[in-house]
């Protein structure tokens, strides 16, 4: 099971390498994985088993931040609507790709955080309102999907761990919360 012990930080070369693509079919070893690191995500946004395990939360989760350097991200993000259990979207990516993107940027008005950056950094990171992407499933079957606001900026802020970007590469070092204009605001 996936604990913050095997979660590696900043100061890791890993996390500035640009990761290998999975080779297909999958290996049972990179579905393991890919369904470890969802395990993982329901662990961290559990409050008794997050206690339990001293995981912080996260919505995402890249195999980098693992040490391992292959393109798998596992994205599980809630309604946020206690009533609907339903997650807005969750799935083990693999080989996930942008193909295109709106014109149109958005950024979340809390900032990012990172399982791989123990500090707070402020700022907007600004990213792509909408995305069209394309990766293979768990069941090794290529899906293309198009997203918006905050589940195409998690999606975003987990591909960019598997080029060895940190989600403080995008914030304006002059101005933290400087915005162009037109860019979306995602509270
Ligand atoms: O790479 C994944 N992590 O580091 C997990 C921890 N961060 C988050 O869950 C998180 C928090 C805020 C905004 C975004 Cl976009 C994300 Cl992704
Ligand atoms: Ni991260």
């Amino acid at each position: 099971m996936i604990t913050m012990k095997d979660i590696i930080r900043e100061g890791n070369p890993t996390l500035r390498e640009v990761a290998e693509e999975v080779v297909l079919p999958l290996s049972d070893e990179d579905i393991k994985l890919g369904e470890e690191m969802m395990e993982f995500l329901h662990n961290s946004q559990d409050p008794v088993k997050a206690e339990e395990l001293g995981l912080r939360g996260g919505v995402g989760l890249a195999a980098p931040q693992l040490d391992i350097s292959k393109r798998i991200i596992a994205v599980h993000v809630p309604s946020g609507d206690l009533e609907n259990p339903e997650p807005t979207l969750s799935a083990v990516m693999y080989n996930p790709k942008i193909l295109s993107h709106s014109v149109q940027d958005a950024c979340l008005g809390e900032g990012e955080g990172c399982l791989s950056v123990d500090r707070e950094v402020p700022g907007y990171v600004v990213r792509h309102n909408k995305i069209t992407l394309s990766y293979v499933d768990a069941s090794g079957v290529k899906q293309k999907i198009r997203l918006k606001n905050y589940e195409a900026i998690v999606v975003q802020h987990e591909i960019d761990h598997l080029n060895g970007v940190m989600f403080y590469d995008h914030i304006n070092q002059e101005n933290p919360y400087a915005l162009k204009d037109g860019v979306l605001v995602i509270e």
